[in-house]
């Protein structure tokens, strides 16, 4: 199957816009893109930004061999129901929605549609994405090559077994939050201990860009990184038995947990 046809992205909000924003990146051309958006807004933002054609679910479906779906998990139910009566059997839906499995896709469109789940990240806005793709009833190698096509252009693409999507989800979709999470917190502490607030983020995202870095190029295990940085008796070691103190730990394990569960459950609502 070919990744050169047209895609059409509907519900292009924030993650829509990173996929959209990532293909033109990767070489699309706008005419082979599509999107659709409900605000009028938004979509005269989109045209102008972008130079592609905004249209309407349906005929963005009833056009287009790929179908990205990316409106929240809460509007999957209506967004399905209104594009399901020009869906057919030789196009390919990939679903970025958190916690929506490709059986409730597949239970509210035509027969024998192939579905792909994405679970995809934020950073593929500057094309350090992380997606993890995972194939429905009606998928082959071909529907799974087009979608690593799609996401490879805004990052690294894994396979896994849909039953993992969840857990996925919580790691590296919703990861890139707690990261956020932990630089405010370590920013806040530099302000808190006099550091002008420039200088403290300047010192903390190296930070965090050179210890991702070190971790990727490297390939150690991070608690032989962590070692490296924690000299008997110094510094590294009265902050880390803080942390563990504290639980930082098990409040991440927790965390974590807490996303796991949140994608099971939105399927439901
Ligand atoms: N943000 C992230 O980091 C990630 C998000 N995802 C998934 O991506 C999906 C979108 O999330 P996100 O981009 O954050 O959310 P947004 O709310 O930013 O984007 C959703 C967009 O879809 C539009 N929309 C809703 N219903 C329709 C419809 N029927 N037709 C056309 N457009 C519609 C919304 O319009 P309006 O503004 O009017 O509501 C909005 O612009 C979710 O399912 C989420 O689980 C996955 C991984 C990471
Ligand atoms: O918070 C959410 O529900 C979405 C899915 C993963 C990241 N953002």
């Amino acid at each position: 199957m070919s990744v050169n046809g047209q895609v059409a992205i509907l519900g292009a909000g924030v993650m829509g816009e990173t996929l959209l924003s990532g293909l033109l990146r990767a070489g699309r051309r706008p005419g082979e893109l599509l999107i659709t958006e409900r605000r009028q807004e938004r979509a005269d933002e989109l045209r102008e930004r972008y130079g592609v054609d905004v249209v309407t679910n349906v005929e963005a479906a009833a056009k287009a061999d790929t179908l990205v779906l990316v409106v929240k998990p809460q509007d999957m139910p209506d967004l399905l129901a209104e594009i399901a009566p020009v869906v057919r059997p030789e196009q390919t839906v990939v679903s970025l929605a958190a916690g929506i499995t490709t059986g409730f896709i597949e239970s509210r469109l035509p027969d024998g549609v192939a579905v792909v789940r994405v679970m995809p990240n934020t950073p593929a806005l500057v094309d350090e994405g992380m997606a993890a793709i995972s194939r429905g009833a009606h998928c082959d190698e071909s529907h799974l090559e087009l979608a690593e096509g799609l996401l490879s252009a805004t990052g690294k693409v894994v396979r896994v077994p849909e039953k993992q999507q969840d857990a996925v989800t919580a790691i590296s979709g919703s990861g890139p939050a707690y990261i956020f999470f932990v630089v405010e917190s370590m920013i806040e502490a530099g302000v808190h201990m006099g550091l002008p607030r420039g200088t403290a983020t300047e010192l903390v995202v190296q930070t965090v860009v050179g210890s991702a870095k070190l971790l990727r190029e490297t390939g150690e295990h991070p608690t032989v990184l962590r070692e490296r940085v924690t000299s008997p008796g110094g510094t590294t070691a009265a902050a880390v038995r803080e942390l563990e103190d504290h639980k930082v730990r098990a409040a991440f394990l927790s965390a974590i947990e807490a996303a796991r569960n949140r994608s099971r459950d939105l399927a439901a609502e």
